[in-house]
């Protein structure tokens, strides 16, 4: 009999988790979630309100204990011996001192965990706030503030970073801000898993995202898998002759008359083809390109057209002070 070797598996991801679930009595909030986040990467978690985000991120902190599944976080169970030197995360709830200053509660916040204050001065730096941090933090804007919550989640230097709604409430320069932070932190090796309900918002700083609806990861993929690109638009004239050419090209079902022009699903790499079948037909071709999905449309189709309600919910919400993990 021949020994047969073992898999080579390389070092555990960040996240990983299997089967994981929650409920609330009756209610169903994460349903068999199977998540793996990787070494380096930006993860959307996303998913409009009440589809179970927030529960899962707690569920990965241990804060929360899972009604069934497991949750490893580089290998090993949350809150594990040195787990929470490794784990930084942003979470919604009040932890600031508003009367004192942005560096002031870092110190605070900093003697609870232990960490050196001279970690402070970097974290301010790493967030963008050194300029501001002799400012009382109830001076801060909104997005001041998520970013002082951020610096607290970096005060032990984690190699995991969770940040449950960063972009939530704040304005577009605001939004900008914190995108280019997480960029900063990512290119610096740390891996950030992030959780969203509006994809628009965070997809420019995502490597892969997780679309979870009613509990369930509904799909995971890049963001451009996630859009795809798999039609193409013409303008052309006439349009009667062209949809007939195009039809006869392409097969009845690929083609689509909308707005004055074809929406032909084929993919654009086919861009040469049509076009030649159309200058061919005798046919004006004044535009030709690829058309691709609109993300919100896609996010919509995928949980289920709850994103559009929850949108309007958040907004009435509004956002609270960071807590820190
Ligand atoms: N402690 C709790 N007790 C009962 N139900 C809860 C509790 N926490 C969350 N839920 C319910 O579980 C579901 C998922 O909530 P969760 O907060 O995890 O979703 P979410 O995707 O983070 O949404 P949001 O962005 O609105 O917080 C919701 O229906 C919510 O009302």
């Amino acid at each position: 009999m021949t020994d047969i070797p073992p898999e080579p598996t390389g070092p555990p991801h960040p996240v990983e988790t299997s089967g994981l679930s929650k409920r609330y009595g009756d209610l169903v909030a994460v349903d068999s979630l199977d998540l793996t986040v990787r070494a380096g990467e930006v993860y959307g978690f996303l998913g409009p309100n009440g589809a179970g985000k927030t529960s899962t991120l707690r569920m990965l902190l241990g804060l929360v204990r899972p009604t069934a599944g497991t949750v490893r976080l580089f290998g090993r169970p949350p809150g594990a011996p040195g787990q929470l030197d490794q784990v930084g995360a942003l979470i919604e709830g009040p932890a600031c001192y508003p009367y004192l200053s942005g560096r002031d509660n870092l110190r605070v916040l900093a003697r609870y965990a232990g960490t050196p204050s001279i970690r402070i001065r970097t974290v301010l730096e790493l967030v963008d706030l050194a300029d501001r941090a002799g400012d009382r933090y109830a001076s801060y804007s909104l997005g001041m503030k998520q970013r002082l919550g951020v610096a607290a989640a970096l005060l032990k230097d984690p190699r995991l970073l969770i940040l449950d709604e960063p972009t939530n409430g704040l304005d577009p320069a605001g939004m900008a801000d914190m995108r280019a932070l997480i960029r900063r932190l990512a290119s610096a090796g740390c891996t950030v898993l992030l959780s969203s309900h509006l994809l628009g918002e965070v997809q420019q700083v995502c490597d892969r995202v997780g679309v979870v609806s009613r509990g369930r990861l509904v799909t995971e993929s890049t963001v451009a898998d996630l859009r795809g690109t798999a039609s193409l638009r013409v303008l052309v004239e006439p349009l009667g002759a062209a949809e007939e050419r195009a039809r006869a090209l392409l097969g009845p079902d690929r083609v689509r008359v909308v707005d004055g022009g074809l929406d032909l699903a084929v993919d654009p790499d086919q861009a040469a083809r049509v076009n030649t079948a159309f200058v061919e037909a005798g046919l004006a071709v004044r535009e030709l390109r690829p058309r691709e999905r609109d993300l919100e449309q896609v996010f919509f189709e995928l949980t289920g057209g709850t994103d559009a309600a929850g949108a309007q919910r958040s907004e009435e919400v509004g956002h609270g002070v960071p807590a820190t993990y």
